[in-house]
């Protein structure tokens, strides 16, 4: 298989956060062509050099890094032709924004592109073939990162919801520890379909909720997103939920986890969200239960299946 589409254009892009994702997507872009400064904070140059000049910043942080970075970007100097796009999977605790909503408040100006889909990092570095969907508000910023991106062995696609394709990448993590459970209990595979479909719809519904499309969850990164996660064990939050399932405790799987699991912090965040706003998320409290240690996972099953019995397609309270 080829493996990149050299450029004859090739665009200089600074990448913030050298863990799993940030290292897959510098290789990509690099594999194109394209001039790549892979930036950490354990690194020896400073963010001004790292950015300078950079046609694209890309924010590969973990969410608990957006904010602290995005504070330290904001007093430095950044061509007005920057393109920004951000690859985080999560929810700010203190201000429950997500990732882009924090990066377009700190850059007004600037476009914002997000980019998420069904890209286990792993199989991505092992040069197996995948696609992703990057989004923006402004379409001709999202054409260029596409561009960046698309290969012969990872195919780009645009969206113009960017809060949908955001939202199915993270909300499908609350979904892959739920999964992780079902697994490590061994309930089969029709309670997996279950879970999924149901899981789908409860992320529909906060997706409509707060204002995105819903033909976007049917796409890879809400749909395709769900179907990856859930049913990899290389997904880090499908580990946590298979290793709560086993009676392991949730301090020593994080402890014990390469890299991070944005679900646990994403599930405390939308369940208190949820509440607040009065949506109905079945599946996301007895995960957020769970990982309170509330609820053993056998328990947290039997809440779901005793519920009042209703119809399938009643979208308020299903
Ligand atoms: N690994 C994967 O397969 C994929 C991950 N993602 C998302 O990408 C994000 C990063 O994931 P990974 O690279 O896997 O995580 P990771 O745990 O391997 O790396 C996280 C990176 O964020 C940096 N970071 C954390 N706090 C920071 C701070 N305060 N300031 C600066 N940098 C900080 C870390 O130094 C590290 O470079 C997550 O939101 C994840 O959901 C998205 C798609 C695929
Ligand atoms: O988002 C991912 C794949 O699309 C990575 O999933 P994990 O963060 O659960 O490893």
């Amino acid at each position: 298989m080829e493996t990149n589409q050299e450029t004859d254009n090739p665009k200089s892009i600074a990448i913030l956060g050298s863990g799993a994702w940030g290292t897959t997507l510098a290789m990509l872009a690099e594999a194109n062509g394209h001039n790549v400064r892979l930036w950490s904070r354990q690194n020896s140059q400073s963010l001004q050099d790292a950015i300078a000049s950079a046609d694209i910043v890309l924010s590969a942080v973990s969410m608990k890094g957006v904010r602290p970075i995005v504070q330290q970007l904001s007093s430095l100097v950044i061509s007005p032709q920057t393109i920004f796009v951000t690859a985080t999977k999560g929810l700010d605790s203190s201000t429950t924004c997500t990732p882009s909503q924090i990066w377009q408040a700190a850059f007004p100006s600037h476009p914002v592109v997000i980019l998420a889909g069904p890209n286990l990092s792993k199989e991505i570095q092992a040069e197996l073939p995948a696609a992703t969907v990057v989004a923006s508000k402004q379409a001709d910023a999202a054409v260029v990162v596409q561009a960046v991106f698309n290969s012969s062995r990872f195919r780009v696609y645009t969206n113009n919801d960017p809060l949908g394709v955001e939202l199915g990448g993270t909300l499908k993590n609350v979904m892959a520890i739920a999964a992780g459970a079902c697994d490590g209990l061994q309930l089969g595979t029709n309670a997996k379909a279950a879970l999924l479909t149901r899981g789908l719809a409860e992320i529909i519904r906060i997706g409509d909720s707060w204002g995105a499309n819903t033909d976007t969850f049917y796409g890879l990164s809400g749909l395709g997103d769900l179907l990856a996660t859930c049913n990899s064990a290389l997904s880090r939050n499908y580990q946590v939920g298979y290793k709560l399932a086993q009676g392991e405790k949730l301090p020593a799987i994080l402890a014990s986890l390469e890299g991070t699991a944005e679900g646990v912090n994403t599930t405390e965040v939308l369940v208190q969200l949820a509440e607040q706003q009065g949506i109905y998320v079945p599946i996301s409290y007895q995960v957020y239960r769970l990982l309170k240690g509330e609820v053993t996972p056998q328990a947290a099953v039997e809440a779901l299946m005793l519920r009042d019995v209703k119809p399938e397609n009643n979208p308020a309270n299903n």
